[in-house]
């Protein structure tokens, strides 16, 4: 019985990847016409002899499928009656159905994967649910739970949600990307799995990332799914315990370096651009510091790309920083600002926080002399000794002897801001905490290692340690406290508040380069969405209830810019830019109508 289940399972996918998948010239009108509503560009001479795609094919289509909520009618001319049982459901009620289910699960990775394959059953719903259940679900499909899925992601993989491209097609690249079924891409998620959250080498399992990131371009700033391509370039892994795991799906050899490494993200940068165009975005995402900021120089303005640890990082964290301030009543340039880590978020937020201290009237040195940075050596000074410094940490070398205990750089430098991002769990312990409690009346924490497991202490700890004084964020969400009788809600300082937005008006607009002062416009953007009964229990950034709102806010800003800057390539520019991207954005609502009355919407402007 299993047996042929599995053969009629294997014979739909057989027969699926025939029709659905593969890039064939339509030769039916109808067929076409169902064709382009499921979302891809394909055909099948299976197919267009019919006339009409069967009704299973429909069904099977995340794109297409509405499964209960199929009127009777569709059910007719899409020809699923029968394959659904009987009673319609509204979209209203398959919410709730799924909700409750979901809701049931024994743990977060079963639900993280319920809502993986939900994804690929009826993409709408799944965003309806993302959109309408944003503070629950978002932490199923990000993080937290989505750096557990891809420590297990061997064992959980099930469909391909985008393109693994190892180091084997090398010299193949193009010809990868031109298995993607859909020609229109406009946003790329790249990851190549050497740093996934705080969480280190996880190599192709970097997947989920890349996946989770680009589902939030569509839950919270409408873009469209079809526009977006997830991307893990796999170039092997350092991991023992991957290369020892004989579930693991990636290359099984230490990662490639070096020269190769450089030609292959060189020919991938080319390939993407010779096969969705130049205002193809290409967000990078978790490469391990020595690649990020190096990729980053190089590649910053030839192509339409930036790097969301260090520039969407720095964005939400000044923005924080500008939200905190409003609380604590301190002018932004009166504060004295310590990092702990000195990685690819800590220079990003330490490079717009300099910038952002400029705008106040300070000159450059000024602002960076207000900036202290810890390694895993201690604090960066000059001349520190038996360590060399590379080009970003120098910026923000003191003159100063060396310190090395996190608790002792506290008590010298006497900062108002502690900033974590070194990806090390529990590094602020009580002593840290008190001593930023007893240094500052309202001492401001962030905690913006991800996923909860690596945040650098947690909203309890730093409330209870400074007696409820302190302000404080974190990059993974954690519940909201009671303490002396006071509610706090803490803020979530994850980029997520920022690249989605982003990316919205990128893709809208088709801009060509992203240059940094655009994640600064961000920023302000975001911290002027915090209102006073926000900042009243605690919170520096809007709910995220409204994240929906704040990424088009943030959108038409990044947008009046470009257009401003030259940097917008949709002409003539619209009168309305908050109109037009609403226009634009992805709608969760069904697409009404049977297959002859369906016209290709066009996405051209
Ligand atoms: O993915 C997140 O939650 C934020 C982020 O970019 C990271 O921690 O690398
Ligand atoms: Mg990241």
């Amino acid at each position: 019985m299993l047996t042929q289940s599995r053969m009629r399972l294997g014979q739909i996918y057989q027969y699926l990847s025939k029709s659905l998948l593969l890039q064939q010239p339509c030769s039916s009108r109808k067929t076409t016409i169902i064709y382009q509503k499921i979302g891809t560009t394909a055909s099948s001479d299976e197919l267009s002899t019919q006339g009409y795609a069967n009704g299973i094919d429909v069904l099977l289509s995340r794109r297409a499928n509405k499964g209960q909520a199929f009127s009777m009618e569709e059910r007719d001319a899409y020809r699923v009656r029968g394959l659904l049982p009987a009673t319609f459901s509204s979209p209203h009620l398959q919410v709730e159905r799924f909700m409750e289910n979901l809701r049931r699960m024994p743990d977060d990775l079963s639900r993280y994967m319920a809502l993986a394959s939900l994804q690929d059953i009826n993409e709408k719903l799944f965003y309806r649910i993302a959109l309408e259940h944003t503070q629950e679900i978002m932490p199923l499909v990000y993080t937290p739970t989505v750096g557990l899925a891809c420590q297990k992601y061997s064992l959980i993989f099930a469909k391909p949600k985008g393109l693994f491209i190892s180091i084997f097609d090398k010299g193949s690249i193009y010809d990868v990307l031109c298995n993607w079924p859909v020609n229109d891409v406009r946003a790329i998620v790249v990851t190549d799995g050497e740093r996934i959250l705080g969480l280190g080498d996880l190599g192709c399992n970097g997947m989920g990332i890349s996946v989770g990131k680009l589902s939030l371009y569509t839950a919270l700033a409408g873009v469209r799914p079809e526009y977006c391509l997830p991307i893990t370039l796999d170039v092997g892994t350092n991991s023992e315990v991957y290369l020892n795991d004989r579930y693991y799906l990636g290359v099984r050899q230490k990662r490639v370096q070096g020269n190769e490494y450089d030609e292959f993200v060189d020919e991938f940068m080319q390939a993407v651009v010779k096969r969705f165009g130049k205002q193809c975005l290409i967000q990078f995402e978790d490469f391990a510091n020595h690649n990020a900021f190096r990729l980053l120089a190089k590649y910053r303005d030839t192509y339409c790309t930036f790097n969301d640890d260090i520039q969407g990082t720095a964005s939400v964290a000044v923005a924080g920083i500008l939200g905190a301030i409003k609380i604590t009543g301190k002018k932004l340039v009166d504060n004295r600002f310590l990092f702990y880590g000195a990685g690819e978020a800590s220079i990003g937020i330490a490079e717009l926080l300099s910038l952002a201290l400029t705008r106040e009237g300070l000159s450059q040195e000024e602002a960076r002399k207000k900036i202290f940075l810890v390694d895993s050596k201690g604090l960066i000074v000059k001349n520190r000794p038996g360590s060399k410094l590379n080009r970003e940490k120098k910026q923000f070398a003191h003159e100063h002897e060396p310190v090395t205990k996190l608790i002792d750089v506290v008590h010298t430098v006497k900062p108002s801001f502690l900033i974590g991002a070194a990806g090390q769990g529990a590094a602020f312990t009580s002593d840290v905490l008190e001593a930023m409690g007893s240094i500052n009346k309202r001492p401001v924490i962030f905690a913006l290692s991800n996923p909860t497991s690596k945040a650098e202490c947690t909203a309890r700890e730093a409330y209870e340690a400074t007696d409820g004084q302190c302000v404080f964020a974190s990059g993974s969400p954690f519940p909201r406290f009671e303490y002396n009788d006071k509610i706090f809600i803490p803020g979530q300082g994850n980029n997520s508040y920022i690249f989605p937005g982003v990316g919205l008006a990128i893709v809208t607009f088709g801009i060509r380069h992203i240059p940094d002062e655009l994640f600064y416009l961000a920023a302000k953007t975001l911290s002027e969405q915090v209102t006073e009964a926000d900042l009243s229990v605690g919170l520096v950034y809007p709910p995220i209830e409204k994240i929906r709102q704040v990424s088009r806010k943030i959108a038409v800003k990044i947008s009046e810019y470009a257009y401003d800057k030259n940097l917008a390539t949709v002409w003539p520019k619209p009168d309305n830019l908050d109109k037009f991207l609403f226009e634009k954005q992805y709608s969760v609502e069904y697409d009404d109508g049977l297959p002859p009355r369906w016209e290709k919407p066009n996405y051209s402007t």
